[in-house]
């Protein structure tokens, strides 16, 4: 199954948190890395006012149940020091679980697709530019693009991630 997980850290070393998150994830059975995409310097979308995020994209490979990756997900998370405050607010570590294969659940613990992933451009810029064709719940994500504003979601061509090892 294809596993479509977006990183975001907007507190303390921003970009030392999403490689060593992206190493992290890696780092045990069950989990092939497949393409990470550029790193995007993001305005910060809802919750308090707080810093700018970087964000990007992991694609993945693999054959775990939705339930093992969110926790993964939420390990690897805990792993950088998150601390959850309010909603929406700064952090050190995001992982969001955007798709599993063609998993559909409205679960509360684990939404698939998740519910915000359309709307997000901060998501679907990185997306369209590791995987210009993905789909999200049969729509293009280049298409979902097309209506959204992107004007708070720079490249930022100097911060590259490396694969995992
Ligand atoms: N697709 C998903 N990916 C990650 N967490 C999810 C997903 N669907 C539901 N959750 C649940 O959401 C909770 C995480 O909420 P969190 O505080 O990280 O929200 P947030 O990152 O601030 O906001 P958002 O969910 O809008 O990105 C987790 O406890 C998890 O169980
Ligand atoms: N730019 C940006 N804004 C956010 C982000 C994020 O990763 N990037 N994550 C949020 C909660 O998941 C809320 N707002």
């Amino acid at each position: 199954m294809k596993v479509v997980l977006a990183l975001g850290s907007n507190l303390g070393d921003r970009f030392d948190t999403l490689q060593g998150a992206l190493d992290a994830l890696f780092d045990a059975p069950g989990f092939g890395f497949v393409a990470v995409s550029p790193v995007y310097e993001t305005d910060p979308v809802g919750g308090p006012e707080q810093g700018h995020y970087l964000n990007a994209v992991v694609i993945a490979e693999s054959s775990l149940d939705p339930r093992a990756i969110l926790e993964r997900a939420q390990s690897v998370e805990n792993a950088f020091g998150r601390i959850r405050m309010e909603r929406w607010g700064a952090r050190t570590l995001d992982v969001d679980l955007i798709m599993v294969g063609d998993a559909v659940s409205d679960d509360p613990e684990l939404t698939l697709p998740h519910p915000r992933a359309h709307e997000r451009a901060f998501v679907l810029v990185p997306w369209s530019r590791v995987d210009p064709e993905a789909t999200l719940a049969g729509r293009r994500v280049t298409d979902l693009l097309a209506g959204l504003d992107q004007e708070g979601v720079r490249l930022r061509a100097d911060l590259t991630l490396q694969r995992p090892e």
